[in-house]
């Protein structure tokens, strides 16, 4: 199975677990405009001397069976040595040192498709090897590469080497880390067997196309093999809102319309940050910023935000309780959004392009860069409380907040008078712990390493999340709303005021906004 569903897909095997067979009997080539090239039927087996069973369906191609037989040879070359040897001794040409699991314990291989796109370099390669440096993965540590550019051990490892970073400078062994990581990154561009799917998004395009993608997949694999990935559920403040929530009983009779009267989810981003903007651009087109931040980032939090509590920490209770509150929302309507794009401006004696003057954006693109919503959610709970969402790729800044007007608490001013100031009772970890961060990816892949499904959505949530944002990105697309347009930098269209205004609400703007 490929990835131009997922370009930033792991499959993930993990040797120490389950040995059910996987089975893929049918073709389907170009569905979906995805290539199938998996067209295998994988079947493992416990016996200990058992290698993997690869039996090539008809349609798989003479390059493919080449390297899944090359593959095996190697296994059966490798069988009985200790792999802690094999790793440490020159690589040689398509040599993939997979260990017997009997012989080394616990021991994974994930193949990343598309490890030369923007994602694996920003954040899967540094997350993986995050994962490693602090032991969190198996000793033996197998990564694939899986994309259509063609390369070779030493350019697969010269790839990942430029994307790593020890987080804080000078940690200890460190650089002894990344090498003993990086031995153990192998180029190979045939299809392995798997346990588990990580699927990263766009999860298609609206509610039938995402259908069409689940039911493609459930060919493959089932519910319970497919991760897929929304990297925000997996960032320490959007975890520590459930925790804030649920553990802290002076919360419980405060979180409803009685005392919150309107949340707002803001995500600011700058474009010029991104490494590969052509790429960026040719993906972002076809998707626009509804679709890319809002269906999905901030959906998610939206949802952990006025979810009820669920029965128990379990993943398939707090799924539940999940999808409830998503099919609780009313739909949302043409006049509670603002579509945005913006345009060229000089300022400060800086000039800066529209986003239709970049070669790879049509000129008469009507892709939204910034939207605002607001979305309401018809519960007794959350009866009548507008949910403002913003989102702009345009900022200086990249920034992400989500507040709500109950998170401003009155203080005195320090002084002999009687001055009250409004402050927030923040969650910002800066300034508060010392200790570093995990990255969102890090939690995420270990999870799905460790088969905790929590933090990953399910196939009725992502249902519920496109027949929410459906029918509106439809309205958009076919009546042609044009985007109001803004200059880069700005605070956005004037419109998202006048949207917030309509439910008596202030943007609570970010600092460093101009
Ligand atoms: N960039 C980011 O920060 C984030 C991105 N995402 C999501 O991750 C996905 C990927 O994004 P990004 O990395 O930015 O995109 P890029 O366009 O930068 O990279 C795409 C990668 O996928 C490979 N690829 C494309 N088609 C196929 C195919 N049919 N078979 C195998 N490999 C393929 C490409 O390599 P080649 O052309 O050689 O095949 C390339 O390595 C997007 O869906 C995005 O929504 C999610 C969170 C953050
Ligand atoms: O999913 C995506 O998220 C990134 C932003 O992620 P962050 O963790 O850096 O806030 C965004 O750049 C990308 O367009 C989008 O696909």
């Amino acid at each position: 199975m490929a990835g131009g569903w997922s370009m930033g897909g792991l499959h993930m095997v993990k040797r120490s677990e389950s040995r059910a067979p996987v089975y893929a009997p049918e073709v389907e080539p170009k569905a979906l405009g995805f290539e199938v090239l998996m067209n295998l039927e994988v079947k493992t087996c416990q016996a200990p001397d058992c290698s993997p069973v690869i039996v090539k369906a008809p349609y798989v191609s003479e390059k493919m069976r080449t390297d899944v037989y090359e593959v095996e040879d190697k296994r059966h070359s490798l069988a009985g040595n200790p792999l802690a040897k094999e790793l440490s001794e020159p690589r040689g040409e398509g040599l993939i040192p997979f260990p017997e699991q009997e012989n080394v314990g616990s021991s994974i291989s994930i193949t990343v498709v598309g490890a030369s796109g923007d994602l694996a370099k920003k954040k899967i390669f540094p997350a993986l090897f995050a994962l490693y440096y602090e032991d969190c993965l198996p000793e033996i540590v197998v990564v694939f590469d899986n994309a259509r550019t063609k390369m070779n051990d030493e350019e697969l490892t010269n790839t990942i080497n430029r994307t790593l970073t020890c987080k804080i400078d000078k940690r200890e062994n460190c650089e002894d880390k990344m090498d003993q990581f990086l031995q153990r990154c192998f180029y190979h561009s045939g299809h392995k067997w798997w346990t588990r799917v990580i699927v990263e998004k766009p999860f298609g395009h609206d509610s039938v196309s995402s259908g069409e993608l689940t039911r493609c997949l459930k060919r493959y694999i089932i519910e319970d093999q497919t991760f897929r990935i929304d990297h925000y559920l997996g960032k320490e403040l959007v975890e520590n809102l459930s925790v804030l929530r649920f553990s802290n009983l002076v919360f419980q009779p405060l979180w409803s319309g009685n005392y919150i009267r309107n949340v707002q989810l803001i995500f600011y981003e700058d474009f010029a940050d991104h490494l590969i903007l052509v790429l960026v651009f040719r993906y972002f087109d076809n998707y626009g910023i509804i679709r890319d931040i809002m269906q999905n980032h901030l959906l998610q939090i939206l949802v952990l935000f006025s979810m009820e509590t669920p029965v128990s920490l379990d993943a398939k209770d707090i799924r539940n309780e999940k999808v409830k509150v998503l099919r609780s929302m009313s739909p949302l309507h043409l006049e509670d959004v603002v579509a945005g794009q913006y345009k060229g401006h000089n300022k400060g004696g800086m000039s800066y392009p529209a986003y239709t003057d970049d070669p790879t954006v049509p000129k008469d693109s009507l892709t939204p860069t910034f939207a605002a919503a607001t979305l309401f959610i018809n519960n007794a709970r959350w009866d009548g409380v507008p949910f403002l969402m913003k989102v702009d790729k345009a900022r200086h800044t990249k920034q992400s907040k989500f507040s709500s007007d109950m998170s401003q608490i009155n203080s005195k001013i320090p002084g002999l008078g009687m001055r009250l100031d409004r402050s927030d009772l923040n969650l910002l970890y800066r300034g508060r712990y010392s200790r570093e961060i995990p990255y969102a990816y890090e939690r995420l892949l270990l999870d799905a390493i460790e088969g905790e499904r929590r933090l990953f959505i399910r196939s009725d949530e992502l249902d519920a999340a496109w027949s929410l944002f459906t029918p509106l990105l439809k309205k958009l697309e076919e009546k042609k709303i044009v985007p109001e347009l803004y200059p880069y930098g700005s605070r956005g269209p004037v419109g998202a005021h006048y949207l917030a205004a309509k439910y008596n609400v202030r943007w609570e703007d970010l600092s460093g906004d101009d």
